[in-house]
């Protein structure tokens, strides 16, 4: 008997990472129209009173930019103001860019290590509260990846949710990444240890676990990521642990952020959604908030829109032309 061939999934092509975020500035017009634009407006009117400077602070604070941020942007802004006036439309613009792109801080290291090692694949842990778009960026994020010429394998650590393993299975069968689950009620740490094993044996560059987000206790989720990374580590070092946030939850997932930073060392964000909300500001907050840098933006529901986060075509895209 002949045995069925199986035919290999077709893998798609992928969306070159160079200036995406450029090209997907059309998505942060939300946050332009309700920031940039007002911003460029109370400035480019020429003198400003008190009431104006507030209503800079107000603008920045709905934002999401946080309370202290706000005040300072807003101190900057007024004292070089004050300093060199602002005579025209351009000179706003020019002043502002050159103040919010200070505040989102361009100085911070925004590289995802996702190089091997050591003869070792890198080992990048995703982490999360579920329904912030985790493991979508896990699969978002290993064609980054391989678009990039990298060999990715994919550990579907969720096992909580039987669904999320077959979404990473999708995610993974279309970007051409290995897959490594289980099934679902399997200890998270025994499917991370099999996907750094796999990465491992194939000589893969770079594991990304897609893990559990459930906030349940702190305690739990301590007890959770703690032993998938003291699992993993029995191979492979852990190189990044990116904390997935979404962005539209504001405030509340500020607090979230926190609790996840407590329990684990965060060495990068990824603000997801920012396509669906006005407030662009919370990548400042959250950078303050955690003292990490937002190393990459979820724009849309799009396979490539998952972009490098860039400052100044940050501010840019916010600002708009
Ligand atoms: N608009 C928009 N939607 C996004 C973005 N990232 C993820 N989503 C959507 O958010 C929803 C949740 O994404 P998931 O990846 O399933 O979330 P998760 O955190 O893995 O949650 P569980 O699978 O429940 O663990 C999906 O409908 C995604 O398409 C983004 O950047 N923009």
């Amino acid at each position: 008997m002949i045995a069925e061939l199986e035919t290999p999934p077709a893998v798609e092509e992928i969306a070159p990472t160079a200036g995406r975020l450029s090209k997907l500035r059309g998505r942060l017009s939300r946050s332009q129209n309700a920031f940039g634009r007002s911003l460029l407006g109370l400035l480019g009117a020429g003198t400003l009173d008190d009431d104006s400077w507030e209503e800079v602070e107000d603008t920045l604070l709905m934002a999401d930019l946080g309370a202290a941020a706000a005040a300072e942007i807003t101190e900057k802004l007024r004292g070089a103001v004050a300093a060199h006036g602002v005579t025209d439309a351009a000179s706003a613009r020019a002043l502002l860019r050159r103040v919010l792109i200070e505040a989102v801080d361009p100085t911070m290291d925004r590289a995802v290590r996702a190089l091997p090692h050591d003869g070792r694949p890198s080992v990048l842990l995703i982490v999360g509260v579920n329904g912030t778009g985790k493991t979508t960026t896990t699969g978002k994020l290993a064609r980054v990846l391989v678009a990039d010429g990298r060999h990715v394998v994919l550990g579907a650590a969720d096992t909580f949710r039987a669904a999320a393993a077959d979404q990473l299975q999708t995610w993974g069968e279309r970007a051409g990444a290995a897959v490594v689950r289980a099934d679902a009620g399997t200890d998270p740490a025994s499917v991370a240890f099999d996907a750094v094993k796999r990465g491992i044996a194939d000589g893969a560059d770079a594991v990304l676990i897609d893990t559990a987000g459930r906030l349940h206790t702190k305690t739990g989720l301590m007890d959770e990521l703690g032993k998938v990374k003291r699992v993993v580590e029995k191979q492979a070092e852990v190189d990044e642990v990116l904390l997935v946030l979404d962005a539209t939850t504001g405030q509340n997932g500020l607090v979230q952020a926190t609790v996840f930073a407590d329990v684990v060392d965060i060495s990068g964000i990824v603000l997801t959604k920012l396509d669906g909300t006005a407030k662009g500001g919370i990548v400042v907050a959250v950078q303050r908030t955690l003292g990490v840098p937002v190393k990459l933006v979820g724009l849309g529901e799009g396979p490539d829109d998952l972009a490098p986060f860039e400052p100044a075509a940050f501010v840019d895209a916010l600002l708009g032309d």
